[in-house]
């Protein structure tokens, strides 16, 4: 059976629990996603540990933000570990990501749009002014235009993106929660379900896999029940 288009967030705060989780979401998803927590604590050794013998797709989750050479430095320095994707924030500007980009030829540079932790009321608190949809897409755009090939927003904007975007953008979103599942930290969020319907190509889902009592049998049901969703 073909893995489902989920990345499951390792946010564990020791490696083995993190290789644990891989080992048993990875016969069900396409991707396992490392991200602030497990790289600031291990560095570059995670991603071998939590690749291990089955080769998933690896997401390496860093949401680099800096001057463009210091972005270009660190992306060269975690492209030889040859993730599969690798996070930037949109809000470094055109030249960051274009830096991200050149310098990690190899991997997929995603750029994040608006957190999806954030609500309107933050945006604004923070110079953010109007619906977030419109800050999603206006990043979404530069983004693109500076190189990226995968976009990171939440659900509640993505069939609005892929309408600005077009077809050859990744679009990535965390965010995302079964229905009746707490969401926890998450402001901006959907089901699984409807964020593949409206367009996503790529789940982050973290907490209500890793959280239950048996990850792999989370990630088997959820996957399943976007099979029967397509
Ligand atoms: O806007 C963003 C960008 C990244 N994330 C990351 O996704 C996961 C979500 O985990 P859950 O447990 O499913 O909430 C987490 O690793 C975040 O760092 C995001 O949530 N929002």
């Amino acid at each position: 059976m073909t893995p489902a288009p989920i990345a499951v967030a390792l946010d564990a705060s020791d490696l083995e629990t993190a290789a644990r989780w891989a080992a048993l979401v990875t016969p069900h998803v396409s991707t396992v996603k490392v991200g602030l927590e497990l790289y600031m604590r291990y560095g570059p050794d995670v991603i071998a540990s939590v690749r291990g013998a089955s080769g998933v797709r690896v997401f390496l989750d860093l949401k680099l933000h800096d001057i463009p050479n210091t972005v270009a430095g660190a992306a060269k320095a975690v492209a030889r570990l040859r993730p599969s994707i690798l996070t930037v924030h949109a809000a470094g500007g055109p030249a960051m990501i274009r830096a991200a980009v050149e310098s990690a030829p190899h991997t997929q540079i995603a750029a994040v749009t608006v957190l999806t932790s954030l609500t309107e009321a933050d945006l604004e608190r923070i110079g953010i002014a109007g619906p977030a949809d419109d800050a999603v897409r206006r990043l979404a755009a530069l983004s693109v235009e500076a190189g990226a090939t995968a976009l990171v927003c939440s659900p509640n904007e993505v069939a609005s993106v892929r309408a600005e975007v077009g077809d050859g953008i990744t679009l990535i979103t965390p965010g995302v929660r079964p229905t009746g599942a707490d969401t926890q930290d998450q402001k901006r969020v959907a089901t699984p379900e409807q964020a593949l319907a409206d367009g996503a190509d790529l789940l982050v889902i973290g907490r209500p896999i890793t959280g239950s009592p048996d990850p792999g049998a989370a990630a088997a049901a959820i996957a399943a029940s976007l099979r029967r969703a397509s």
